[in-house]
């Protein structure tokens, strides 16, 4: 019964989890006969080790497990590693190997990828000269079961990877549009600034707004609604450059930053991309319009102040009739 539920709780944990576990029980367990073999051999600095090991590796296993102190895990890994490169070279054990390279995986998933196979790399070229001096069926038995742990290697940077863009999107794309979200625009509004204030880029922003939107959601409904908004998302994506990017700001306002554009080049971009979506809406959903501001950084403004002056250029196309561009100097 105590067993299934152990067995549960480790299957209930992320896929990286799980696998650290399995690594860290995978050192643990052989280390305890080991230790009583090294102890019957009355070899005690090798027995503390080899018991050393065990208890840390447990330890591990148990705070994974509980997610706790995952902020002490590399470093718990660090003296894992140092523990079995001192036992490989101070003392000889060559069996130590066997847990230097799964120890530096168990770092690897546990925490920055590039510093985890820094590590394992360096270890592993370290240990060279005195791997080279076993004998050959311990080497070639040696990196036969380091085999299973180079492909769990692959494999679950693969899985690293997809998680950490699947993270990654879920906190800064919009949902409907799939455009960028308010928080990935404040970002990239701020680095754009900076590299203007660093390298006199220039780089502009159009803010767009959809046209009488309440009323189009109240004649046709908020499904419809919502597939316009995706549509106008899209139609602007197929219009811009690769060095512009489109937000959702909220409801039924865009914003796109041009990086590297002037104030001459972002109001061709504006009327080019006015005239698209005019032209080519979805002849399925219904007709509507949209209003522009378009702005130019000015050196020394802030992000809010830019945005504000954007604004009332937008504003000012409302004002005016809607479906328009206001340019602000
Ligand atoms: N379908 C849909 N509607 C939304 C969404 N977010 C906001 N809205 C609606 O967008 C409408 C915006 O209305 P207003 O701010 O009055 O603007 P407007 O009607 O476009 O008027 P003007 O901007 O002055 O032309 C509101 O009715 C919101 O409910 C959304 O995600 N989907």
């Amino acid at each position: 019964m105590y067993k299934h539920l152990i067995f549960d709780k480790v299957k209930r944990q992320p896929l990286v989890y799980r696998l650290t576990i399995f690594i860290a029980l995978f050192i643990a367990l052989p280390c305890i006969p080991t230790t009583f073999i090294r102890i019957g051999q009355q070899n005690w600095l090798l027995a503390s080790v080899d018991g050393a090991i065990a208890v840390f590796c447990f330890a591990v296993a148990y705070c994974v497990m509980k997610q706790i102190w995952q902020e002490l895990m590399p470093s718990a890994l660090s003296a894992l590693i140092a523990l079995g490169v001192l036992a490989v070279v101070v003392f000889g054990g060559q069996e130590h190997l066997f847990y230097i390279f799964p120890a530096c995986i168990a770092w690897y998933l546990l925490s920055k990828p590039a510093i985890g196979l820094s590590i394992a790399i360096g270890i592993n070229i370290a240990i060279l000269p005195i791997i080279l001096n076993y004998d050959k069926e311990f080497l070639i038995a040696f990196y036969v079961a380091m085999l299973p742990f180079i492909l769990l290697l692959f494999c679950s940077s693969k899985t690293l990877h997809s998680h950490h863009t699947r993270i990654n999107n879920l906190a800064t794309i919009d949902y409907l549009t799939q455009a960028g979200n308010r928080r990935l625009f404040q970002q990239d509004l701020d680095n754009n600034i900076r590299n203007n204030e660093r390298h006199n880029i220039p780089c502009c922003l159009i803010l767009l707004d959809m046209d009488h939107f309440k009323a189009l959601n109240d004649e046709y409904g908020h499904n419809i609604g919502d597939k316009v908004l995706v549509s106008v998302a899209k139609l602007t994506q197929q219009r811009l450059r690769r060095s512009d990017s489109l937000y959702r700001l909220g409801g039924e306002e865009f914003a796109i930053i041009l990086s590297h554009s002037n104030l001459k080049e972002a109001v061709l971009a504006a009327k080019d991309l006015k005239r698209y979506i005019d032209a080519e809406q979805d002849s399925f959903l219904p007709a509507f319009t949209v209003s522009y501001g378009v702005s130019q950084y000015r050196k020394e403004e802030s992000a809010e102040d830019w945005l504000m002056r954007t604004d009332k250029a937008l504003y000012e196309s409302k004002e005016m009739g809607r479906d328009r561009i206001t340019v602000t100097h």
